[in-house]
């Protein structure tokens, strides 16, 4: 039996990340739930976003190893075959959103297909059906931005990027964030002639921007025109090509991205027939993911947050609701330092306080610089153009790190400990590593 009688405890709207990573845990503990999925079970992640990129990345990384050790115990240079990419891309994805279904029927939810609307604070219709719970979670996710421009209907998405099959001689990608700089290193890898167009005179904002000058930097080395400070006016098709007309001329390419963000999925949910207060940010929340309506709650990238709109921000809050609604905490959600990374060739990678605070704060911090080609191990990947920063508080414990390399991403998920539980410089020396390993190696620099 349920809660007052309604037919869940927790429903969730959506079955991404930010739904399903709690959800199990709490149907473990007893609860009745329900998953309602318009789409494609298990959300954005798996299907279109960082499984599917990361699966076309796998070649990329592997050539860009072999290119740096030509001449090194390796003759010999490789292609990527873009068709054969994409099909090993589906063979990774494909299984995913059966298996993440089987997970939440396997523990008694109820996974409910259909568009669903919110009713009032405890009911859901889906197409015509009506669900009522306790508490509802909001998990609806962001959809692609579309510029607003003439001819906007004639250039695609990231999710039509992820499923393309032939692949253009010429792309004209629109946009400087994540999704631009990633899908322009898997193109221009596999032979495509890329044109970036930045908005700005900067790329990755949120990133370090002496690296992301180098990550652009090397990316022309790989052929990608970048144009900076452009205008897309509309674009047109003309022959057989697309032509993006700009304020510095026309880009004319046999494929164009609009990689120029994403928006959360408020609309047409019902949210302002329950009262769900909102804006184009997404969805508002108080400490503990509470919406302005007592009974309904958001999670992922639907909530307005400072913290980036990423899976594993996603997890923890689903974790975090888990927790609350279970009674195992009633205490506000506390995010740890969040890192990120751009899994581009090489990679950016951060976390906690940036190379610019830290700087602009020389009483708080001590910034320590590192050029990583003098490290035996990455001179032994022939790592040529790493360097990491790490920032440390002035008792001398770690606080933050970013770094430029083709193992970034390792090198700091190795530190994350350190950071969040505050490691004394002492207490570091009380763990033993692997060895010969990134994480060894990045050791020496925290
Ligand atoms: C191309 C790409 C690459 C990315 N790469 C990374 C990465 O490398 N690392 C990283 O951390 N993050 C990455 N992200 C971000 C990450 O995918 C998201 O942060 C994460 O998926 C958010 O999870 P979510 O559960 O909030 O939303 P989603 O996964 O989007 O799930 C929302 C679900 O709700 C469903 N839905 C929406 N409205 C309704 C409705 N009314 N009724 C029923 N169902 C509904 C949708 O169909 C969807 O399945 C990437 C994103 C993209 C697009
Ligand atoms: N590695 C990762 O963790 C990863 C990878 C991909 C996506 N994501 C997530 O997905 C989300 C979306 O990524 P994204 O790259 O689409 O968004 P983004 O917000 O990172 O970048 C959007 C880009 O579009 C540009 N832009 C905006 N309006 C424009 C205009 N009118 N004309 C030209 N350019 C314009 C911006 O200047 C910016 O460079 C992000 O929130 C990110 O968190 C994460």
């Amino acid at each position: 039996m349920t809660e007052n009688n309604y037919q869940f405890d927790v429903l969730y709207l959506g079955s991404g990340h930010g739904a399903f990573n709690g959800a199990i845990p709490l149907a473990m503990k007893g609860k009745k739930l329900g998953v309602i999925e318009a789409g494609k079970v298990g959300g954005t992640c798996p299907n279109r976003g960082c499984n599917a990129k990361i699966s076309l990345d796998m070649p990329v990384k592997v050539k860009q190893e072999v290119d740096a050790m030509q001449g090194r115990g390796l003759d010999g240079t490789t292609t990527i075959n873009w068709k054969q990419n994409v099909q090993h891309e589906k063979e990774v994805i494909n299984s995913l959103p059966g298996a993440i279904e089987e997970s939440m029927t396997s523990v008694g939810i109820d996974v409910i297909h259909g568009y669903g609307k919110l009713v009032d604070g405890h009911t859901i219709d889906v197409d015509g059906n009506q669900y009522t719970a306790n508490k509802i979670v909001i998990a609806t996710g962001a959809h692609y931005n579309q510029l607003d421009i003439p001819g906007i209907e004639l250039a695609h998405n990231g999710t039509a990027f992820l499923n393309l099959e032939d692949q253009p001689q010429k792309m004209t990608i629109i946009g400087g964030g994540y999704i631009a700089i990633e899908f322009a290193t898997i193109a221009a890898y596999a032979g495509t002639e890329v044109t970036l167009l930045l908005h700005h005179d900067k790329a990755l904002r949120k990133f370090y921007q002496p690296f992301v000058e180098e990550l652009l930097t090397d990316l022309e080395k790989h052929g990608v025109k970048i144009i900076k400070n452009v205008t897309p006016e509309s674009i047109e098709h003309v022959n057989d090509a697309y032509v993006v007309k700009t304020n510095q001329g026309d880009v004319t390419s046999n494929w164009v991205l609009d990689a120029t963000g994403r928006n959360p999925n408020v609309e047409n949910i019902g949210l302002n027939t329950v009262g769900v207060e909102y804006d184009k940010n997404g969805i508002k929340v108080n400490d503990h993911l509470q919406t302005s309506v007592d009974s309904i709650y958001a999670t992922g990238d639907v909530v307005d947050k400072s913290v980036g709109k990423l899976t594993p921000t996603a997890i923890f809050e689903s974790s975090y609701l888990t927790k609350l609604f279970s009674g195992a905490t009633t205490e506000p959600i506390d995010y740890p330092a969040v890192p990120s990374a751009v899994f581009t060739s090489p990679r950016i990678a951060q976390v906690g306080v940036s190379v610019d605070e830290a700087k602009a704060n020389p009483d708080k911090y001590d910034v320590k610089e590192a050029n990583l080609a003098s490290d035996w191990f990455r001179f032994a990947m022939r790592e040529n153009k790493g360097k990491t920063i790490t920032i440390f508080d002035k008792k001398g414990y770690l606080v933050g790190m970013t770094e430029i390399s083709s193992e970034a991403d390792n090198s700091i998920a190795s530190a994350l400990p350190f950071i969040e539980y505050q490691i004394s410089p002492e207490k570091m020396n009380d763990f033993i590593t692997l060895f010969p390993t990134v994480a060894s190696e990045t050791k020496h620099h925290l």
